[in-house]
């Protein structure tokens, strides 16, 4: 007699034999463990071990990502740490963590990347970790309401390298053919995790609506597919286990385009099995699919997730579109002149102690004003993609007026252990306070009125900038804190 399954599971009765639809059946009732995944450009490798230790986490390396890491143990709220409101870390689910994990960085290389479906930018901010934020990330979204939370979460990693638009996907590939080294496609999707959680809730999904998805996803892997150079890489990912939103959505690119692009294997740092299929229903796929990554739940304790790695071996025929245009100048942006680069150079370098000349230097970033708002924009983009329309670009240095330059949370938090003087300590009872974006009462002839300091706390934590007015200091973290 056939047994009687959650009606969400019905459809992957025969995908999976007696044993595994089991395991399915019993991961899908445990909860899910929390993750995070650790920002290199501010967070140390042993960071994980001190806060093990100072929050009593219990934590354990995700197998396919070395900055992720799982909780073992219930510990409420994990946003709630200065490290969290500092970037040290992002909360992610392990199995969000696999996509990125495909890209392999060249030595030495300055790679183009684009995340075509970014927002709210978990695998951008992972992107730029796995590429030590070299190069350039284009990271686009469709939808003008997840682009603030986008932007926030790439300003609180502390990015130097992305550039944040605001276009359809779908037609990205046509304004900006054959541009970028490794297009990341983390499609709009049905959800269909399998293993519930806060945020992937379990629903039952219309064949018209997966219909839809599927036509909307292949457009989208068509359009990143044309967005890659020949021999670029393009990672396809969703987090639905539906075979027609991930198997059937490889197949029909790659009747599309047989010559022209190959699913490759895993790559060696990803050590998973967890193969495509080959058929599902009536549909047999393509043998290479089984080269891609089905993550059921009970495989590796995750929710459920797809990912596949393509290589596009040679160029794709694609139709000319007209880009989108707006100058600098119409974007409210003009070029910093020679004495205002003075300005806000001497003033980092001789009140703070950094030196963000070589900054620029290295990174290929040219200071850029608008109104009042000093942005440390990358050269490249402004070479590579001129009059591409953007949301933002690069790192907010900081603010010029006629009362002098002030610099930004943003760069201060970026290279806090490199702002080495104008440093305030505040008491462990105030930290909650300020953390909460208020304004603190304080005692200090250290500095003159209206100073603005670098403020930490007992452990000498960066805290951001505050700017002391009295016997008050002003708390400056941006709002998105
Ligand atoms: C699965 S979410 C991306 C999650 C993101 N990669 C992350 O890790 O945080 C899919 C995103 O695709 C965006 N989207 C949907 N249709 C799109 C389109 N046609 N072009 C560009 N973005 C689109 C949605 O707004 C949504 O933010």
């Amino acid at each position: 007699m056939t047994r009687q399954l959650p009606r969400q599971l019905e459809a992957y009765r025969d995908l999976l034999n007696e044993t595994e639809l089991n395991q399915l059946l019993e991961s899908i009732n445990q909860p899910l463990p929390s993750g995070l995944r650790t920002n290199p450009l501010k967070a140390s490798v042993n960071a994980p071990q001190a806060w093990q230790q100072q929050y009593g986490w219990q934590l354990e390396q995700v197998p396919f990502c070395q900055t992720g890491w799982q909780l073992r143990n219930e510990v409420g709220n994990l946003s709630r740490t200065v490290e969290h409101q500092m970037g040290h870390y992002y909360i992610q689910d392990a199995a969000s963590m696999l996509p990125v994990e495909l890209f392999e960085l060249q030595p030495e290389a300055e790679p183009s990347v684009l995340d075509l479906t970014a927002a709210p930018g978990g695998k951008t901010t992972h992107i730029i970790s796995q590429f030590e934020d070299r190069g350039l990330v284009v990271a686009n979204d469709s939808n003008l309401q997840r682009i603030a939370g986008l932007k926030g979460n790439i300003q609180r990693w502390g990015s130097t390298s992305a550039v944040i638009t605001n276009q359809p996907g779908e037609r990205m590939g046509r304004w900006l053919p054959e541009q970028f080294d490794y297009v990341l496609l983390d499609a709009p999707c049905s959800g269909e995790a399998l293993r519930t959680s806060e945020r992937h809730t379990s629903r039952l999904v219309s064949s018209h609506e997966r219909n839809t998805l599927q036509q909307r996803q292949i457009k989208l892997l068509e359009s990143a597919l044309q967005a890659a150079r020949p021999n670029g890489h393009v990672v396809y990912s969703t987090c639905s286990l539906a075979p027609e939103e991930d198997e059937a959505v490889l197949d029909a690119l790659l009747k599309r385009y047989p010559e022209q692009i190959q699913i490759m294997s895993i790559p060696a740092n990803v050590p998973i099995e967890a193969p495509g299929l080959l058929a599902a229903g009536s549909q047999n796929y393509d043998p290479s699919i089984a080269n891609a990554l089905r993550l059921w739940p009970h495989l590796y304790n995750t929710a459920g997730f797809f990912a596949a790695l393509i290589v596009k071996r040679d160029q794709i025929a694609t139709p000319n579109l007209e880009r989108p245009q707006q100058t600098l100048a119409k974007a409210g942006y003009k070029a910093v002149t020679n004495e205002e680069q003075r300005q806000i150079l001497d003033t980092l370098h001789a009140v703070y102690g950094f030196d963000l000349r070589q900054i620029l230097t290295t990174k290929g970033l040219s200071l850029w004003r608008n109104g009042k708002t000093i942005q440390a924009i990358p050269e490249r983009w402004l070479s590579n993609f001129e009059q591409f329309p953007f949301v933002s670009a690069g790192i907010q240095v900081g603010k010029l007026s006629r009362h002098g330059f002030q610099p930004a949370h943003d760069l201060a938090s970026r290279y806090a252990e490199q702002f080495s003087q104008q440093q305030l300590t505040i008491s462990d009872q105030q930290l909650d306070d300020w953390l909460a974006r208020r304004d603190l009462v304080i005692k200090t002839s250290q500095y003159p009125n209206g100073s603005v300091v670098v403020v930490r706390d007992q452990q000498q934590r960066y805290l951001g900038l505050g700017q002391i007015d009295g016997n008050s200091l002003e708390n400056l973290l941006p709002h998105w804190q």
